[in-house]
């Protein structure tokens, strides 16, 4: 089966990369990325391609090249879908924040309206892909949907989960671990429409790394990996509480454990917790699966390790508190990176918007600098939460284009992201605007402590 038109519903931080990639590698290949949010699309064709909506190393290059050839970005969804063979449905699938399984559930209703668009709007058979992280055995759901029409347009449905990070996205695409593919592998026409989208991947990942599963193990594995990947944090972060009260260091520990080739060296950086649109979400829809099935001592072990990275986010705060004399009311705070991690615009359940919430509540005044995030969406991020109006949020929290204007005057510095510049800036300069004793927080072990100290600085690291 040749693929001439591939569709992708939802132009996010996954459709983005993606479909950009996918239209880089294949130029025989058209491929339309559709949204309903019409200013993200104008972005997305905005002429100065380093006005696209996400901010991802080496993504504007892609788009640049292939943008207008055989990468187009739309709003038009009912003519993408009936033009395509192949549609991803690429949407936001958050915790369900009403009714049934509010606050753990995912919530579907995005995907189920892709679904009946599809099957109102396709007038040919159609290979749809959940590319989507879902739950277990949702491809049933939509199976349902999609046959209920009568109007004997054929589907196949595969789940072809996407395991790309933020910040690194285009080079995760460009050379991933493994290609999962999970579909009806007991049917010819299955078999067929697997081997459909394999080629596509194959033309830039080697065949051995492609790997083809049945639809449930595909969606499960997704869950899975992201499981464990947080847990592995956690159990750091756990260790990092340890560390502080005993003498030990945690970068030491973790050098030392990620020796053993059975644990490995990743995803053992301790830090003030996990963020992302996804490690959270995606734990709290496994224990809710798990809790509906009644195994209740699966959704309590994997539940820890949501426990654990509210404590850790938490506690990072509270000694913030603790350190400066047990108060922080009317001390200026510079939090230095409010996005979830380097090299992303991405702040969804940043750990700095619950450091920032924790310290507002304690009635200090908070001065913010990230490289890359709009003051916009620091406000947006704090409104959200709804611990005080907007009116209290933007008078108590100054967005600043400076570190060094960040810390004019400033009792503390936290920082709560990684960026590489932050480990380049003048810290002597930084000390010497703020008043004394100048405390510093490195929530992510990112500075070096001995010249900080030298400076004069108060210094405190997790896990140190
Ligand atoms: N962000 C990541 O790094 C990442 C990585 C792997 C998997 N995922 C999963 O991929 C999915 C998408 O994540 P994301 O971060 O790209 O989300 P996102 O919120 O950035 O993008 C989703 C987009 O879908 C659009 N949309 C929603 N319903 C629509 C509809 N009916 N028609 C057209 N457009 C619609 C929204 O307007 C939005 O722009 C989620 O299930 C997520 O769990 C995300
Ligand atoms: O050793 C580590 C590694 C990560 N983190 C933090 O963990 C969060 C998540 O980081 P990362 O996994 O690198 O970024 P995401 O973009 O959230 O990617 C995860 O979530 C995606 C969405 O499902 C998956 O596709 C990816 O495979 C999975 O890594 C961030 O806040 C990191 O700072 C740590 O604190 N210590």
């Amino acid at each position: 089966m040749k693929i001439k038109n591939i569709c992708c519903i939802g132009a996010g931080y996954v459709g983005g990369p993606t479909m950009a990639v996918i239209a880089q590698k294949c130029p025989n290949v058209n491929v339309t990325v559709v949204d309903i949010n019409e200013k993200r699309i104008k972005q997305w064709n905005d002429p100065d391609v380093e006005k696209i909506p996400i901010y991802e190393p080496g993504l504007s290059e892609i788009v640049k090249e292939a943008r207008g050839r055989n990468l187009f970005f739309s709003t038009d969804v009912d003519k993408a879908i009936d033009e395509a063979d192949m549609i991803f449905i690429s949407v936001n699938t958050p915790t369900k924040t009403y009714g049934i399984g509010k606050g753990m559930a995912a919530d579907l209703k995005w995907i189920e309206l892709c679904a009946r668009q599809i099957a109102e709007v396709s007038k040919n058979d159609k290979i749809v892909i959940e590319k989507s992280t879902l739950p277990v055995r949702t491809a049933a759901a939509l199976r349902d949907i999609l046959d209920s029409t009568g109007n004997g347009v054929k589907y196949q449905i595969l789940s072809n989960p996407e395991f790309l990070a933020e910040g690194t996205a285009v080079e995760d695409l460009r050379n991933p671990d493994r290609v999962l593919i999970g579909g009806d592998i007991e049917t010819e026409e299955g078999r067929e429409a697997m081997e459909a989208l394999v080629n596509i991947y194959a033309t830039w990942v080697p065949r051995e790394k492609i790997l083809t599963t049945n639809v449930w193990s595909s969606e499960l594995s997704k869950l899975t990996a992201n499981a464990f990947l947080a847990q592995r944090v956690s159990s750091i972060n756990a260790m990092s509480e340890l560390c502080e009260k005993t003498g030990a260091d945690i970068n030491e520990v973790s050098k030392a454990i990620g020796m053993d080739s059975r644990i490995g060296p990743k995803f053992l950086k301790a830090s003030v917790g996990f963020g992302g649109s996804c490690f959270q979400k995606d734990i709290l829809n496994l224990v809710y699966i798990a809790r509906t099935f009644n195994l209740n001592e699966v959704a309590d072990y994997w539940e820890q390790v949501i426990i654990m990275n509210d404590h850790q986010k938490r506690r990072f705060a509270a000694n913030m508190v603790q350190t400066m004399y047990n108060t922080v009311a009317g001390k200026k705070i510079a939090i230095l990176g409010w996005a979830f991690k380097k090299d992303t615009n991405d702040t969804r359940e940043s750990a700095a918007i619950y450091v920032a919430d924790y310290l507002l509540n304690e009635q200090a005044e908070i001065m913010v600098y990230d490289p890359k995030v709009t003051e916009e969406q620091i406000y947006s991020d704090l409104d959200y939460l709804g611990t005080r109006s907007g009116d209290a949020n933007r008078q108590a929290v100054t967005v600043v284009n400076s570190p060094y204007e960040a810390c004019e005057d400033a009792h503390a510095i936290a920082v709560l992201t990684e960026w590489d510049e932050f480990k380049e800036l003048d810290w002597q300069k930084l000390y010497d605007k703020m008043l004394k004793p100048a405390f510093l927080f490195d929530g992510r072990r990112l500075l070096e402590p001995k010249t900080k100290k030298e400076i004069g600085f108060e210094f405190y690291a997790i896990g140190n």
